[in-house]
């Protein structure tokens, strides 16, 4: 995948904030710029009020940190930007600098298609202070998209119960990129296909569709327009029934249905688009089997989402196939995951790491210190908690309690004897140098798909969620605890 050098032709350097760019002069300047610093991303509440949270995004990170490198033509637009007295913003030498600067950290994150949680980190950079800081922008803007929608897909072909749901996004997508990397996600979320055909050449997405209302309108009659179209597809006839009249629009598809079967052709289906679909897809079912057409499939579109698709189940609809656009990837009643990107541990002089917290009024906003990993607890192939740790702890076999980072009055038991366990963040980079192949998207897909299978159902409703244990390890608790009430101590003391 060149997304890169195929969307933006060229660097991709200058796509963070202005502030990163001036705190990494101010680092430069102060001499701090090749400390050792460690930041996590992570989110703090699942999007859509749901239980569960989809991640994915690492294979643009992974694209973006293996070209991070600050170009001859982003240098110039640096160096020309100007102070209020009108003298140059940024020092030369500084300009030097960040045009050798050659991209050296370490990245843990967790795959794509891995089933994610509050408070624990998606990804773990680690090395020079300046280039964490650098990457901050770029990485949330990736990964809190991309994951927002693939979560979003993940509802809805949920809630579709495996039938098909085809993507329908572009023409209501947030521009050019906002489509092709929705498309992507929503592919990883369980989505069949897409309908962006540019998505289908960059990614391998399958790309399938119908026909619109205009190819109907443009004939004298709905039946001569369904003829034509016929003529043109014989092997891939799916009619939109519903442009003047949909049962009218039925009889015109089951009798062009019938000219095809003549010709040794099937009729796919047909598509609702508009009006009661519960109500017309029953119609339509009835219609398509008296008629012999039990085969034909019934596509519904027009405004969906996992709300509406639940209710038309509920409702007992016809429908087989779902087509479903502008909620999915505008995630339209959430447009975005709140990921954050903090400062969790410095490493001082004797190669240790010295914990850093942000504190806050709100304990859901204290961030998870020091250098720490995410472990997974398995019991027979289901999800049972996830075990935020610090790197260098051990961990004892025979029994372990983790404790809710926000309600430290949450805990469970955990005998990590009896369960299987998998360690969350993966290595990607090692001082600047991909460790890990990217798996075929194909591949992250069948994550996804498997990941949501070892989460029980009660995590997966769509309203009022069960939650899903996260703790700190008992010691990475006692850490955060005392960081906090020191700091507290700090500030009352300053007050004074
Ligand atoms: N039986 C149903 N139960 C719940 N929601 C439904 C049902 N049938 C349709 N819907 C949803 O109701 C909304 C209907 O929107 P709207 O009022 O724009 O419909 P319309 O009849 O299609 O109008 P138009 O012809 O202008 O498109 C859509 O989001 C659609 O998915
Ligand atoms: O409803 P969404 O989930 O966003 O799915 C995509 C929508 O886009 C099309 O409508 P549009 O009116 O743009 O074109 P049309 O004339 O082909 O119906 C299509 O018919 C769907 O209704
Ligand atoms: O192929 C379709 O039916 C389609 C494609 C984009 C948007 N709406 C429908």
């Amino acid at each position: 995948m060149k997304i890169t050098k195929d969307l933006y032709q060229g660097s991709l350097a200058l796509l963070t904030d202005f502030y990163q760019v001036t705190m990494a002069y101010a680092y430069w300047k102060s001499g701090k710029a090749e400390e050792e610093a460690v930041f996590n991303l992570f989110f703090r509440k699942h999007p859509f009020q749901g239980g569960f949270t989809l991640a994915a995004g690492l294979e643009y990170v992974i694209d973006y940190c293996k070209n991070f490198k600050f170009g001859v033509h982003d240098i110039t637009y640096l160096k020309e930007m100007k102070d209020k007295e009108g003298a140059n913003m940024f020092d030369p030498a500084f300009l030097k600098y960040l045009s050798e600067m050659k991209f050296s950290c370490d990245i843990d994150a967790v795959e794509e298609g891995t089933v994610v949680f509050p408070n624990a980190p998606m990804i773990r950079v680690k090395g020079p202070l300046i280039q964490c800081q650098l990457l901050e922008t770029p990485l949330l803007n990736i990964f809190n998209f991309q994951t927002l929608i693939a979560t979003k897909a993940a509802r809805i072909n949920l809630a579709a119960q495996g039938e098909p749901v085809l993507e329908f996004g572009l023409r209501r997508a947030q521009g050019i990129d906002g489509a092709l990397a929705a498309s992507r996600a929503s592919y990883i979320g369980g989505c069949t296909s897409t309908s962006n055909v540019m998505a289908g050449k960059l990614f391998g997405i399958p790309v399938s569709g119908t026909h619109a209302h205009s190819w109907i309108m443009s004939f004298e009659t709905e039946l001569e327009a369904f003829e034509a179209y016929a003529e043109a597809f014989p092997d891939n006839c799916i009619f939109l029934v519903d442009t003047y009249d949909t049962i009218n629009g039925i009889k015109n598809a089951i009798k062009v249905g019938n000219i095809l079967r003549s010709r040794g052709k099937e009729m796919v289906g047909i598509r609702i688009d508009s009006g009661d679909l519960a109500y017309f897809s029953n119609v339509a079912r009835q219609m398509l089997d008296e008629s012999g057409f039990p085969e034909a499939k019934i596509v519904a579109s027009n405004d969906l989402d996992e709300h509406i698709i639940t209710s038309l189940k509920g409702q007992e609809a016809s429908i087989n196939v779902w087509g479903v656009g502008t909620k999915l990837v505008t995630a339209f009643d959430q447009p975005a995951l709140g990921a954050v990107y903090k400062l969790a541990a410095i490493r001082i002089e004797n190669g240790t790491y010295a914990p850093k917290i942000k504190v806050s009024q709100q304990s859901l906003k204290i961030n998870v210190p020091g250098y720490h990993n995410v472990k997974r607890y398995y019991s027979k192939g289901k999800a049972v908690a996830d075990m935020i740790y610090l790197e260098d702890q051990e961990i004892d076999p025979k029994g372990i309690v983790i404790i809710d980072p926000i309600d430290s009055t949450r805990r469970k038991r955990i005998m990590p004897l009896f369960y299987q366990e998998e360690i969350l963040l993966k290595p990607i980079f090692r001082n600047g140098k991909l460790m890990y192949k990217s798996p075929a998207l194909e591949e992250i897909r069948k994550r996804a798909f498997e990941q949501l299978e070892t989460l029980d159902k009660t995590h997966k409703r769509l309203i009022n969620p069960h939650l899903y244990p996260v703790g700190l390890e008992e010691n990475l608790h006692h850490l955060r605890t005392d960081l906090v009430l020191k700091a507290q101590k700090f500030d009352q003391k300053d007050e004074k």
